[in-house]
């Protein structure tokens, strides 16, 4: 499908979940335009892995709608979400960590893959030819996180920052057009997040990718979004370029005075 440049590729309207008496998300707006590198923000318990539950089809909201590529996918279930074309990566890495570096981004060519992930991996889906080629695709994202020469050691044998990495090789193999990561650069070093942030730039340069991460160091933050949104008690509470969400008062007020900008996590 060619999408028109007036139409945005995610539109989020009036997004809400209720779980029992607690509004965890309520009136979310957002709009993304394909190519855009976005940052979601917010304190604590805000409300953001939630709305990434809500985009990727893990919860379904209560209020509101998410157009996708001028489709309606809310209520679809996860894996259909995939397919569309959104992929993510969790808070807390969930690697199958028995399984090699190769399998776990060989398992994200299946259909079903974030469904049944041990049934899937031996089936080949209908667009590789053999299984050398999925094989090459695969080791080629695995080349780009610097990956490629631990293909064949269990993932849970990866130090932290190699994990963190695989999880997003993996979320790409499923070929995304938009591209959800949380907290990327959580546990990781200062040197390792820089480079993790470089490699976030390039391969959304590479991939035509359109990118929305979470993120609790500000510093990051600032420095690699185009535009950020802000979340505090599950409302909206500010949009906007990095220096204006930097001095934004409600966003200053949102971490108690904290000074925006400075890491938080
Ligand atoms: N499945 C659920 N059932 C009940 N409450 C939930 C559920 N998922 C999230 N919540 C609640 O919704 C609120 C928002 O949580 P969420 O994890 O989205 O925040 P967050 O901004 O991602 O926080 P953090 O930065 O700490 O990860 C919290 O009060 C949380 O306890």
């Amino acid at each position: 499908m060619v999408i028109s440049k007036a139409e945005p590729l995610l539109d989020v309207q009036n997004l809400g979940i209720r779980f029992g008496g607690l509004k965890a998300v309520s009136d979310f707006n957002m709009t993304i335009n394909q190519g855009e590198l976005l940052g979601l923000i917010g304190p604590n318990g805000a409300g953001k892995t939630t709305i990434f539950n809500l985009l990727t089809g893990v919860y379904a909201p209560t209020e509101g709608q998410i157009i996708f590529t001028g489709k309606k996918i809310s209520g679809l279930p996860p894996f259909k979400v995939t397919r569309k074309g959104i992929s993510r990566t969790f808070q807390n890495i969930r690697l199958f960590k028995e399984l090699s570096v190769l399998d776990n981004v060989k398992i994200a060519y299946h259909p079903l893959a974030t469904h049944s992930i041990f049934s899937s991996i031996l089936r080949l889906p209908s667009h590789f030819t053999n299984e050398k080629e999925m094989e090459e695709k695969a080791i080629g994202f695995l080349k780009i996180f610097g990956l490629d020469h631990l293909k064949d050691e269990k993932a849970k044998n990866l130090p932290y920052g190699g994990q963190r990495r695989l999880e997003i090789a993996r979320a790409l193999a499923a070929e995304p057009k938009l591209l959800l990561l949380d907290e990327p650069a959580a546990g990781m070093n200062p040197q390792e997040t820089k480079e993790l942030m470089e490699l976030i730039a390039f391969i959304r340069e590479k991939f035509n990718l359109t990118i929305l991460l979470i993120e609790h160091d500000m510093k990051l933050v600032m420095g690699i979004c185009e535009r950020i949104f802000v979340l505090d008690h599950g409302q909206l509470i500010a949009q906007g370029l990095p220096e204006e969400i930097r001095k934004h008062p409600k966003v200053i007020e949102a971490y108690l005075g904290e000074e925006v900008g400075e890491d938080h996590a």
